[in-house]
């Protein structure tokens, strides 16, 4: 109860939109560039002016394919290991409800099968709250790293750190399954405590092009003072996001907010799809449990399939699209009173009113954003 209401005084938002204590929600820069007269930056300038206009409607198109690789084209997966299996970590009772975020909206996005590594404790929790979610209590035990590590030939994307906690023995063992996923190739996206670890230790991170990074206002700032050894806070976001991915080695970072602003360090991009005004806790969650699989998704239909952008950057986008075309379908019935819950009762219909279904017909609706630089 605690948690919950603290997030309430906290986060709590109605009807006026967060402030995010970065100015530029209608980026000052944007449609500018970043003024960075290097050639990669003036070759990605001249990549925005051509596709500017049609990022909507490409990215629609590519996560379209994305998923139509893998799916029968009625929404259901044809092969078992292709629509993926994920593993999330948590750590302690206290935030027990982040990883069931984020897992169940992985398996309400197409995930055949989501794991739960968690402590002892925390396992019983969040196995009641869901059937569906594999749990397995090893994460605060001395073989962590081997008991996970016989899972990962079996798991197609890491989500890490949506209730994971700070507690130092624990972060050892995350890092040593880190360490085991990136050996074997594995997308991992990092939120909430496990981008705590990696401001402690961008090391883990550095240059593995498979991993993408999700922070939220505060946990960006750390991030960028970690890694940059600047907060960049109160400058023009979409630069502060592509510096941090290059410094990074082009690790694909989504900065959420208002707009969420997404780069894997080659190409910025803003996703302006309709929300909600209501921020509440948790779809911080329902969004790295849904990018987990889209991650899956985009890399295995590779760069032809997602119209010659990075496959993380359109699966990032979706994610966020998704994340607030949920937002919405639930603010529309629920109001003051949506939670996290109603978001992901909505994670079906929002997937196919944005990805499976013609805007304009049958309710469809494009997903809405821009290539910034
Ligand atoms: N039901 C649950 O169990 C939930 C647990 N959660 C977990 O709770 C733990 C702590 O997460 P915190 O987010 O509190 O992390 P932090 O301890 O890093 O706190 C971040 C602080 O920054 C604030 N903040 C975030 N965005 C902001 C913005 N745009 N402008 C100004 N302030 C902003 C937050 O409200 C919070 O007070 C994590 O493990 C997280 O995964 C959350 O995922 C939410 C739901
Ligand atoms: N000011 C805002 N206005 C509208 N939507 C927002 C705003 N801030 C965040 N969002 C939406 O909420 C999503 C999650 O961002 P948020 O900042 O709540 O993450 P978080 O703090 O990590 O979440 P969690 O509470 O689960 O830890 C974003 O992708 C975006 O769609």
């Amino acid at each position: 109860m605690a948690v919950c209401s603290g997030f309430g005084a906290v986060r709590g938002c109605l009807g006026g939109k967060r402030d995010t204590g970065l100015p530029g929600h209608g980026h000052p820069g944007g449609g500018r560039g970043c003024g960075c007269r290097r050639r990669r930056c003036r070759g990605a300038l001249g990549r925005a002016r051509a596709l500017r206009a049609a990022t909507g409607r490409s990215f629609k198109s590519s996560i379209s394919a994305a998923y139509g690789t893998l799916s029968d084209g009625h929404g259901g997966c044809f092969a078992a290991d292709a629509c993926g299996t994920l593993f999330m970590s948590s750590q302690t009772s206290r935030y027990t409800g982040a990883p069931y975020f984020a897992a169940i909206s992985a398996l309400k996005v197409g995930a055949d099968l989501s794991h739960v590594f968690s402590t002892q404790d925390a396992a019983p929790v969040i196995k009641s709250y869901s059937p569906e979610l594999i749990v397995h209590p090893v994460l605060d035990s001395p073989s962590a790293v081997q008991d996970v590590e016989k899972w990962l030939p079996r798991l197609h994307a890491l989500v890490v750190g949506p209730g994971l906690g700070r507690d130092d023995a624990l972060l050892e063992n995350v890092k040593g399954i880190l360490e085991a996923s990136k050996a074997r190739g594995i997308p991992i996206v990092i939120d909430a405590d496990g981008l705590w670890l990696v401001a402690q230790q961008p090391a883990l991170i550095q240059g593995y092009q498979k991993a993408v990074l999700t922070p939220n206002h505060m946990e960006f700032s750390r991030l960028a003072e970690a890694v940059l050894g600047d907060p960049l806070d109160g400058r023009d976001r979409c630069r502060a996001v592509l510096s941090l991915s290059r410094a990074l080695g082009n690790v694909t970072v989504v900065q959420k907010g208002e707009q969420d602003v997404i780069s894997d360090g080659e190409q910025v991009l803003t996703c302006s799809q309709e929300g909600s005004g209501r921020r509440c806790g948790g779809q911080g969650d329902l969004l790295s449990g849904s990018l987990g699989i889209l991650a899956h998704w985009a890399l295995l239909a590779g760069p032809e399939k997602t119209n010659g952008s990075g496959p993380l950057l359109v699966a990032a986008f979706g994610a966020c699209a998704l994340t607030r075309q949920c937002a919405r379908q639930a603010f529309q019935k629920h109001g003051r009173a949506t939670t996290t819950t109603d978001m992901i009762t909505e994670l079906g219909p929002a997937f196919s009113r944005l990805f499976e279904t013609s805007a304009g017909a049958d309710g469809g609706v494009a997903p809405t954003g821009e290539l910034r630089l």
